[in-house]
């Protein structure tokens, strides 16, 4: 009998001992780790919660441990029962796993995961094939420069208009005290995505509420004290319920993103009331946004095609295509003609590449800009050359004491602009990340180690030479390397100088002759290859035109220490914690 009970004891104690084994992770062999994470069953979920609670930066933490095993890769074990993933941060093998090896790297199943219940079947969220081939296809003419700055240029202007106007009465009512501007630039760059897929037609808008609520208020009704450092609290104001929807939608993928298994969290999510409701709401505005597009390509086609027109599937008409949008149903059109079937405009890769358009637009943009005035706040230097720059660029605007139109703003090429719009991007780090998952079967060689098959590397985008001191060890180890993978220019990019890398230096995109040089130094914040952002053109679009009317119209005071600093937190992008703002109107 006693030996019948000691059996029994010793199974179950050997099978919680296998149990535990085998859930320890499992590293991948060679790769550097942290051994104390090995030996837990949570790896490295608790010192990467213990950073969270104290710096909130997941960001700055991926990057401390290649520090810590001081290797340009090396993994972390934060997924408990699941494969480790790899961080790498070296830029000379980011760029050429991106530019050069995407039949052995592709878009990762984390990202599917991550926005399953938003964009189920977008092209982002697809891997590289014949399904995202297609839904490219769908999207492409949208990018295309004509485009872009004849027709989606004015809407976004207009838009900005709408920021410039609800600043002046803020900065009028704030008299010389800080806000802050997070919303703002939010329901800028989310007005100005939405006209670009919408057109400038589009009768919502997330600004212009906030406008009207304010127009009529005084200072001393809204502001409390006389502090000139406390920041002023403004009222907000209701905005549509479809924007909301959308708006609410984005910040239920924040929520996904952070729980510890996002295709669990999406189940539960999707039962929800309000994700129901909020879905209903955004698909039944893209519905009604469809059949206006449909309607007026019916009334396009009444007042007759382009001649000629009719044979091509590559080029939409842009005189009379608008926005986003239209060039989808065109596309579609055109496509179901040649195919010989009847064109489905509201299928499921349309809805969501629309969706997408917005989701992949306006957190990344507004974000971006919450970085470049805080920049810009900090360096009175850099505002005033800016200003400068922008006012012998539009001399003609200063002359007629008007500010650039759309078209100039769009058609101009200002060194300095691109400078400061290119640094911005690369201190601020809005998407600090870029994922890629090893495809090919037999696995993939990394910086000298084998990772195997549904491995998931993070390319980190703050690593030495891009935003950190380049150790004179990795540059002999890889330096020469650069010249081989990247051609092109005489050595590669060459990393940028480690004395003033970690500093906001727009001059360093300037060569010496003064015009802009795109790859003065490693930066890559819209990816790159055949996966890199199928935005970029748009985004500088859009960044071009809100920062230049931005700068025009206003003068960025510092703000006092607690509404300032560049500590981010990563939601689904990389955003500063705190974005204040100090206005002064410039008259002249
Ligand atoms: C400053 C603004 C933006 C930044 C920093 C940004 C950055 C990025 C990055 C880093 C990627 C992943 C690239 C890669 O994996 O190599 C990406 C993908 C993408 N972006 Fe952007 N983006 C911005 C604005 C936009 C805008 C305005 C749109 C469209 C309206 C857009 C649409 C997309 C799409 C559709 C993809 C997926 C491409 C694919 O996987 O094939 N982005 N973006």
């Amino acid at each position: 009998m006693l030996s019948t009970i000691l059996l029994v004891i010793a199974s179950i104690l050997l099978f919680f001992y296998f149990s535990y084994r085998w859930a320890l992770p499992r590293p991948i062999p060679g790769i550097p780790y942290n051994a104390s994470s090995a030996g837990k069953v949570l790896g490295d979920v608790p010192d990467l919660l213990n950073e969270l609670a104290l710096t909130g930066d997941m960001v700055q933490w991926l990057l401390k441990q290649n520090l810590k095993t001081q290797s340009p890769i090396s993994q972390i074990f934060v997924q408990p029962l699941g494969k480790p993933y790899v961080l790498v941060s070296d830029w000379r093998a980011a760029r050429d796993v991106m530019m050069h090896r995407s039949k052995e790297f592709d878009r990762s199943s984390l990202i599917t995961n991550l926005f399953e219940g938003l964009l189920r079947r977008q092209q982002f969220t697809l891997q590289t094939g014949a399904e995202w081939r297609a839904h490219r296809f769908l999207v492409q003419d949208t990018m295309t420069p004509a485009f872009l700055n004849k027709m989606c240029a004015p809407a976004i202007y207009a838009r900005s208009l709408d920021m410039v106007k609800l600043w002046t009465i803020k900065e009028r009512l704030a008299g010389g005290r800080p806000f802050r501007a997070t919303d703002d630039i939010f329901h800028a760059t989310f007005d100005a995505v939405n006209s670009f897929s919408f057109g400038e037609q589009f009768q919502h808008s997330s600004t212009r509420p906030h406008i009207e609520l304010l127009e009529k208020e005084e200072p001393e009704r809204i502001q409390e004290g006389q502090d000139i450092n406390a920041p002023v609290e403004f009222p907000k104001a209701h905005i549509d319920p479809s924007l909301d929807a959308m708006l609410e939608l984005s910040e239920i993928m924040e929520a996904v993103k952070n729980a510890p298994s996002p295709s669990l969290q999406w189940r539960w999510t999707k039962l929800t009331r309000s994700f129901r409701q909020h879905t209903a709401l955004k698909d039944a505005c893209l519905r009604t946004e469809i059949s206006k597009a449909v309607l007026r390509a019916q009334r396009r086609d009444e007042r007759g095609t382009p001649a000629g027109h009719e044979e091509k599937v590559e080029e939409p008409s842009t005189s009379t295509i608008r926005s986003g949008i239209d060039v989808i149903i065109d596309r579609e059109t055109r496509v179901a003609a040649k195919e010989q079937r009847a064109p489905d405009y509201t299928s499921q890769p349309i809805m969501d590449e629309l969706f997408g358009f917005v989701v992949a637009g306006h957190d990344t943009m507004s974000t971006t800009l919450c970085w470049a005035v805080k920049f810009l706040a900090d360096n009175p230097g850099t505002q005033t050359k800016l200003r400068q720059a922008l006012r012998v660029a539009h001399a003609a605007a200063v002359n007629e004491s008007r500010a650039p139109a759309a078209e100039e703003i769009a058609s101009a090429r200002i060194p300095y602009l691109e400078a400061v719009m290119e640094e911005v991007l690369r201190c601020g780090l809005t998407v600090p990340i870029g994922d890629r998952e090893v495809v090919a079967e037999s696995g993939a060689d990394l910086l000298g180690y084998r990772i195997p098959k549904g491995v998931i590397v993070f390319f980190l985008h703050n690593g030495p030479g891009m935003r950190i001191p380049e150790s004179d060890a990795n540059i002999a180890k890889y330096g020469t390397e650069a010249g081989a993978l990247h051609g092109g220019k005489k050595g590669g990019i060459a990393p940028w100088s480690d004395d003033d890398i970690t500093n906001f230096k727009p001059e360093r995109w300037l060569s010496d002759d003064g015009s802009f040089d795109a790859q003065a130094g490693p930066s890559m914040p819209f990816g790159l290859g055949i996966r890199a952002c199928f935005g970029k053109r748009l985004a500088y679009l859009e960044f071009r035109i809100l920062l230049t009317m931005m700068m025009w119209h206003f003068s960025l005071g510092p703000c006092p220490e607690e509404l300032s600093g560049y500590a981010g937190q990563l939601a689904v992008v990389h955003k500063p914690r705190v974005c204040y703002v100090r206005l002064e109107s410039i008259t002249k």
